[in-house]
């Protein structure tokens, strides 16, 4: 996790200004995955969380998940069965009135497997074109990058991050 706030810390004008991020998703999208590589955390052995469309938070501090500045919303590029259910989530979470204007980065994960859909498919699929008033992107890793390639992974997000939020 320092290796991230640290990076993060530098990019930023104030040095001790806070970042917090805050991951979304459905179960089984690769939030915490997704985490611990940010993290420069082992993945050899993730379980499930035991909550529903858990939100963690990357934060120097103990406030509220909710007082997150960036948010990164999780799909499983592979899972097209749940395109519209994670969309419908992505919806709701877009009304949230905590998180207006809020921006979200739309996070393409498991790009690796032979069976993940395209850019153009997952936004279609998750019907993003009814998201109006908020800048949304959806970064898609290339094939074969994918849950092994931990540094190229965590140096694509802070591009991404740094691309919509900078
Ligand atoms: N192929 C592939 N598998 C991934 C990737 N990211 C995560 N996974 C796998 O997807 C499964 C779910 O990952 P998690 O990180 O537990 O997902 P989660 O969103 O935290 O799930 P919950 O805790 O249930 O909400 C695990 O088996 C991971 O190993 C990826 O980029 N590629
Ligand atoms: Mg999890």
């Amino acid at each position: 996790m320092k290796g991230l706030l640290s990076i993060l810390r530098k990019l930023k004008s104030a040095p001790d200004q806070e970042v917090r991020i805050l991951l979304l998703g459905l179960d089984n999208a690769g939030k915490t995955t997704l985490l611990k590589q940010l993290a420069s955390e082992d993945i050899t052995h993730i379980t499930p969380t035991q909550v529903r469309k858990v939100s963690q938070c990357l934060t120097t501090s103990e406030d509220a998940c909710h007082k997150c500045g960036r948010n990164i919303y999780v799909i499983d590029s592979a899972d097209r069965k749940r395109f519209e259910e994670t969309g419908q989530e992505l919806a709701e979470l877009v009304d949230e009135e905590k998180l207006s204007g809020v921006p979200v980065l739309i996070f393409a994960n498991k790009q690796d497997l032979l069976t993940a859909a395209p850019a153009a498919e997952i936004a279609e699929g998750l019907n993003l074109h009814t998201i109006r008033d908020r800048v949304w992107q959806i970064p898609v890793l290339l094939r074969p990058h994918g849950r092994g390639s931990v540094g190229e992974k965590t140096v694509f997000i802070l591009k991404q991050l740094l691309l919509q939020w900078s």
